[in-house]
Order: C-alpha cells, then structure tokens, then sequence
C-alpha cells in the first residue's frame, strides 16, 4: 500500500519569541506553554492500507514533487513568503498553488473508473473547495448535481460562498447551498453545499437521489448520526441506480444515472470505509499550502480559561500581526472568556493595538456567525472563541493563530431503567483528529502557529477519533426519518451497529408518540411528523395543533424551543431586575404560555421598533434577542412547512391556554409528572422524582400535574420549562387512555 507520508513543513524554526513590549507584564514562568514543535498531525490513518487499492496520488513520498520543492524553498525564506502574502495572490491563483492541484488528473481518472473513492487529505490542501470543481469541469456529473455534505451549517453556507467566488458567480447560481431553515439554489445549481441531516430529509422525497450524479461525503470521519444514515443508503442506493441494465429493468430506476460516491477527510479510517464499501478504492494527497508550528504545554492546565487567556495576551502582545481562533467547548466558558480578555484589554497601555472579540457557537444566529468572516479594523486583532463548530472545513481569513484548549462538548445519551431517556452535553478531552483539524484552521493563507493547552503526552494518550454518534445518541428522530424510507434501523447495514437499548427506547418514544403501532409500522400521523423539521416530541405538538385549532400558538412555542439559545438571561449583577422583567410575562399556567406572552410582546415591538430599538427593548427585559430572532426564522420556516402539508398555520385559539396545553401534552406525554405528598413530583414514565427548576415561573407552586421540557442533572433532578395541565389532559393521550390517571 502506499505510505502516508509526513505533513509536510511543520518546522522547529519557528519559535515564539519572549520578547516583545509586554513581556513583563505577562512574565514567562505565567505562560502555560512550551515550545515543543511535533510532526504528529498524521495520526493514524490507513494502518494497513487496503492492498492495492490504494494510492498516493502526488508521488513516492521519499521524493518530493515539483510543488514541494517549492513549498520548501518557501518555507526556507520567510521574507519573500510575507512578499507574496501581502501582494495577495488572485483566487485563481491560489487555486493552482493548493497541494491538490497536482493530483487533480490523476483524481479525476480515479472517480471516473470507481464508484466509491476514498480520498485523504492534508487539512488545507483543497479537496472541499476543489473537488467538487474538478468533478463538475471534468463532466464527470453529466447532468445531475454534486451533493457535497458537511456536517455543520456555517461550513455548507461559508463553503458555497468561496466556491461560488472562485467559480466567478453568485451563491444560489451555479453554487448553492441548504441546510436547515436556510437555503440558496436555483435551477442553475449544480453543486450544492449541504448539511448531512438536509440530505437525509431529501431522501423522504427522493429515496434514490435522483437529482444527483455524485455525492461527495466530507468530513466524514466525525461521524455524526446523519452521516453515518447517509452512508448507508448511499450504498444501498448506489446498488440500484449501479446495477447492470438487465437487472434494472424497464421501470424509472432504469433511467437513471449510476451514482459516484467520493469519501473525504483528513483524518478517516480509511480501511474501515474502505471495507464497508466493498474494499473500495483509497487515495492519498500529501501536503498542505502553509506550515503550521505546534506547540504543547509543559505542564498540563486544569483552568483552561484562564491559560486561554494568558496565552491570548501572550501572543497579542509579543507576535506579529494575525488573527487568533481559540477552541473551547461550550458557550459558557466563551461568554467568561470573552469578558475576561475584554476586562484585561482595558488595562493594556493606550498606544497598544485594538483588539475585538467574535464569539463562534451553533446558538448564535447565522448572522452574527458571519461576523468571524470579516476582516478586523486596521490595527486591531480579531479574537475568535469558538466551539468545534469552526473545526473542520471552514477557513477563516487572517487566522494565523491557534489555541486549543483540547476540550469539546460531546453529546451522550443516557439511558434510564424504564426504558427511556436522554441526550445531555459532557465536557471532555478531544480526539487526536480533532486537535489536528484545530490545528489546521491556522496556515491557511500563510504560515501559521497552533498553541495546544495541553501536553504532548495528553495529545498521544487521546483516542485517534471520537465514538461515532450512532452509538451514543438518540435516536428516535432518525428511526422516524427511517421508517418513511420503509427502513428498520435494526435490519440496516451500518459501519457500526447502534445499541439496542438506544433502539428500543427510540421505539418507545415514537409508540407513546404514536408515530408508530405496536407492530412498529408507521403510522399516518408519523409520516405527518416527519415532514416537520423538528424533534419527535414538539413535531407531535404541531400536529395536535391542528386538531386543537392553536397552530400559530405552537408554531410560535416551538419555535423558541427549538432556537439554539436561552430565551432569558440570567443577571447574576441585577437579579431582582431581572426577575421582575420576567414577571410581566408570566403566565399562570407556567413556562410555556409564558413564552408565548414573550413572543406577542416582541412581535409588537418587531413590527414598531428599528433593530436598534427592539435590541434595546430586549436588553431591558432581560431577553435573549439571539434566542428571539433565530426563534423568528425557525418559526417562518415552519410556516411554509404546513402550506405545503395544507395545515392552516393562521388557526388560533386566542387567549385560551387549553388548546395549547393539550397540544403540548400529545407531545410531551414522556415528560409529565405528578405530585406527591411531599411537594416532589413523581415521572408518570419514569422512576425519577424531580423537583421544578428555581427558573421555572412555577418553581413556588405546587400543582397537581406537570409537563417539562427537560431534566437537569445537578444536586438534584430538576424539570425545566415546566406547565401546570389538567389530569384529564393527560389521561386522554390514547397510550394513557383506561389507566385511570384522570
Ligand atoms: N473562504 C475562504 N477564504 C479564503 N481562502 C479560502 C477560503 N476557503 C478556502 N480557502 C483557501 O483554500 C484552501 C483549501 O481549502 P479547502 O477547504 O478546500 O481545504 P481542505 O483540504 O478541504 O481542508 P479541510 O480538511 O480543513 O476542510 C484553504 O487553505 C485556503 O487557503
């Protein structure tokens, strides 16, 4: 097999300097790292290669190509480097310069003669932005389109951006985009960025794909659920549209094209894919465009904030010019480092350069993502603190420095003794492939420099990559997706099988929803589910809007549920403030009502206040302005869903609560508790007693029955986003029906 050769031009050259006009401010022995330069970014790959199918594409790796030799004299004389940096090469350019380049015919030959590729490559050295355009100026595609998926939004919509530049045209022409509540794409398309999960919906429409001659699979080592759905079918559909003309017969599948299947990432396990799609063919492509230097800790830093922190001003006060990207895994520990660099910021000297700060998490509205692509004032330095979010596939312009804190928020489901359970959010060490794609956002428009808030003997003890989600997630909404697709999750081939337990609570959560029967078939009202975008529980609700005639109340709820995002803000500074605001939203019938008060109030002042003076009037009442505009999106979303499903989105019951509760019951009927002599509150499907969480506006309140929306796990078990219903609103869900809990 062909040897994985080294990530070409990590060098020991480049050392941070301890000098510079703010050392002492922060003195060495205060710096949490070391210089440890390291050539691991290989981590293990290929280990036995799949024989002779696979191949190095630019060449033996003991003798460099043209362009490395290049690349190196580069590296050997930075100054005519920066010369070529400031004179900012054209895109096309640029294009030519990226390591892929010169494997670009040899690619093409290999997707042409296989159907499934395997291609792995150096973060940075183009196989997102290129291979897409080489398929498609290769006529390779013919006449259909090429799916490229990622599994985040921001990567889909930034990558469609750069490629539809490169390619001289607007987004939604010849390069478009979808992912959830957004899309850009017209007749003209014919690469399409995609989120893994939007493609997965399209299958409910389109089970063959027929609108695509090639599906490009990137990032594919991460994982996710939907990927993992995605390779699965992929194979399955590649098996039809494939198969020899004879065994087609005459019907539509007859017409259609093979379908090309090209697998990408930096970091994969290519034996294992390669297995799993009948030992397809592998493909290596050495090299990136930049160098980047990596450096370690000495000592290991359990407040990584902090070390963030001093590692931050470290850089800003002794390094040359260049934007810092620092990874930490949740919004929490953002919004403290934020203001913990904004704090210190104040107190630099006068004359020292400006600083701004861009925080990067999923909750944040796709407009104030697009916020980290925009070049820093002169003189200034742009900080981005961002969760793994901005890990893989996206180039952020100017970054030029790295810090990694080696955290992440991994989701896990828990499973309970009843058969039930949950996903909830860990903070845990990353993996080996998560720490190379980190270190990769640096180098990608020059040399560049990763600053790792961990030792290198923590970074050779992480696992190579993570668990694949399908073995630590819910599954309830892929297993709804599936049934439409006449598919059972037990019975599919996947690369690595769920658990059982996850399987049969995900059964249960769909027979209680009655999405399916107890013969596990689907049902009419499952199928109505799936159409909506939503999780199981809150697609429920919406339907039983209908019946309930309160879909623009739901839709409205729901929506803010479904935001990425609190909807008030904590004051820990104004906490009587903020708690007072809060009372003129309550409702006596708790959290859910409450959100919908909140939700009139702002449409009131949406549709009477210019941005600024909604933002103001937000801030006033302690409201998560994010949480109400992503909320609007989502919800106008949801509208056009039920045009098309025929539903009457306008029906609403006014001011009466009951419609809405009863809505909400037929969707929350796993999350519903009763109370007991002891003030507690006892699960009606589960074994937990729980207590109403101190935010809820019942949380004094002692009512008979309650729903939730979640359990929070701290001293004790809190129910969050919490309503008072009637029994009897409960006892007529069907499941519940002749067990005397009216
Ligand atoms: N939006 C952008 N703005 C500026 N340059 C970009 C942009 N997108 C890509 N590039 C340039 O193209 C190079 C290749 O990017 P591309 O995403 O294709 O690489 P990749 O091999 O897929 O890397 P990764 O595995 O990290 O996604 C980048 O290193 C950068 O130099």
């Amino acid at each position: 097999m062909a040897k994985i050769a080294a990530l070409k031009g990590v060098s020991r050259s480049h050392k941070i300097s301890d000098s510079g006009p703010h050392s002492k401010r922060l003195k060495k022995r205060e710096r949490p790292w070391v210089d440890v330069s390291d050539d691991e970014l290989h981590v293990k790959r290929a280990k036995k290669g799949t024989g002779d199918r696979s191949k190095n594409l630019n060449g033996s790796p003991s003798k460099p190509s043209a362009l490395e030799s290049k690349k190196k004299a580069k590296i050997g004389h930075p100054s005519r480097h920066l010369a070529n940096g400031t004179k900012q090469a054209s895109i096309q350019e640029q294009r030519r310069e990226l390591p892929i380049t010169s494997g670009k015919d040899a690619l093409l030959d290999e997707i042409r003669d296989n159907d499934v590729t395997i291609l792995i490559g150096e973060t940075g050295s183009g196989k997102t932005t290129q291979v897409p355009q080489y398929i498609l100026e290769s006529g390779i595609s013919g006449k259909g389109m090429i799916a490229v998926t990622q599994p985040r939004k921001v990567a889909a919509t930034s990558l469609a951006t750069r490629v539809a530049t490169e390619q001289n045209t607007s987004v939604g022409g010849l390069v478009g985009y979808s992912v959830r509540f957004d899309e850009a794409s017209s007749e003209d398309t014919r690469i399409k960025y995609v989120t893994d999960g939007m493609l997965v919906r399209e299958l409910l429409g389109d089970t063959l794909l027929s609108r695509y001659s090639v599906v490009i699979v990137d990032e594919a080592h991460e994982r996710t659920l939907r990927t993992d759905l995605l390779l699965t079918n992929l194979k399955s559909i590649q098996k039809t549209r494939n198969a020899p003309a004879d065994a087609k017969g005459k019907g539509s599948v007859a017409k259609l094209n093979p379908l090309k299947i090209v697998i990408m990432s930096a970091t994969l396990d290519a034996e294992k894919f390669s297995k799993f799609y009948d030992n397809a063919k592998v493909i290596y492509v050495k090299g990136r465009q930049h160098p980047v230097t990596i450096y370690h800790t000495a000592i290991s830093q359990p407040d990584f904030v902090d070390a963030a922190m001093r590692t931050f001003f470290q850089i800003h006060t002794d390094q040359p010019p260049g934007d810092v990207l620092i990874f930490l895994p949740g919004q929490e520990d953002i919004e403290s480092l934020d203001k913990s660099i904004k704090l210190y910021a104040d107190r630099l000297p006068k004359d020292s350069s400006g600083i701004v700060v861009c925080p990067m998490y999923a909750a944040l509205p796709p407009g104030q993502q697009a916020k980290i692509f925009s070049p820093a004032p002169q003189n200034t330095r742009k900080c981005i603190l961002a969760t793994n979010i901005a890990e893989t596939s996206i180039t952020i312009p100017g970054i030029k420095y790295v810090i990694d804190t080696g955290k992440c928020k991994e989701k896990r489901y828990i499973a309970r003794d009843s058969g039930t359970g949950f996903d909830t959010l860990l903070t845990k060490d990353i993996t080996k492939s998560s720490a190379m794609q980190r270190a990769g956002r640096a180098g990608r428009e020059s040399i560049g420099f990763c600053f790792r808030l961990y030792t290198e003997e923590s970074f050779k003890a992480l696992p190579d990559s993570a668990e694949p989600e399908i073995r630590r997630c819910a599954l309830s909404s892929s297993l709804l997706q599936l049934k439409c697709l006449g598919q059972d999750l037990e019975q599919l081939d996947f690369m690595d099988k769920p658990d059982w337990e996850a399987i049969a609570s995900a059964l249960k959560t769909l027979y209680l929803l009655g999405a399916i029967d107890n013969q596990k078939h689907l049902t009419k009202l499952g199928r109505d589910m799936a159409v909506l975008p939503l999780e199981p529980h809150l697609a429920r609700a919406v339907v039983a809007s209908q019946e309930c005639g309160c879909t623009l109340e739901i839709i409205d709820i729901v929506s803010v549920l479904s935001a990425s995002s609190k909807l008030f803000f904590d004051s820990t500074d104004e906490r009587e403030a903020a708690a007072e605001a809060r009372r003129k939203f309550r409702h006596s019938s708790g959290d859910h009502m409450t959100i919908l008060n909140v939700v009139r109030s702002y449409q009131e002042i949406v549709a009477s206040e210019n941005k600024s003076g909604r933002k103001e009037w937000c801030k006033k009442q302690f409201l998560n302005d994010r949480c109400l505009s992503e909320a609007r999106d989502i919800r106008d979303q949801l509208r056009e869903v039920c045009v098309r499903m025929g539903v009457d989105w306008r029906s609403s019951c006014g001011d009466d609560e009951q419609p809405v509760l009863r809505s909400l019951v037929r969707g929350l009927v796993q999350q519903a508790a009763f109370l007991q002599p002891d003030g507690s509150y006892k699960q009606l499907m589960g074994p937990s007693i729980v207590k109403i969480h101190p935010s809820s506006s019942l949380c004094d309140k002692k009512v008979p029955a309650i729903i939730y929306d979640e359990l929070v796990y701290t001293s004790h078990i809190y129910a969050r986003g919490v309503s008072s219903v009637p029994r009897k609103l409960i006892a007529e869900v069907s499941v519940f029906k002749n067990k005397n809990i009216g």
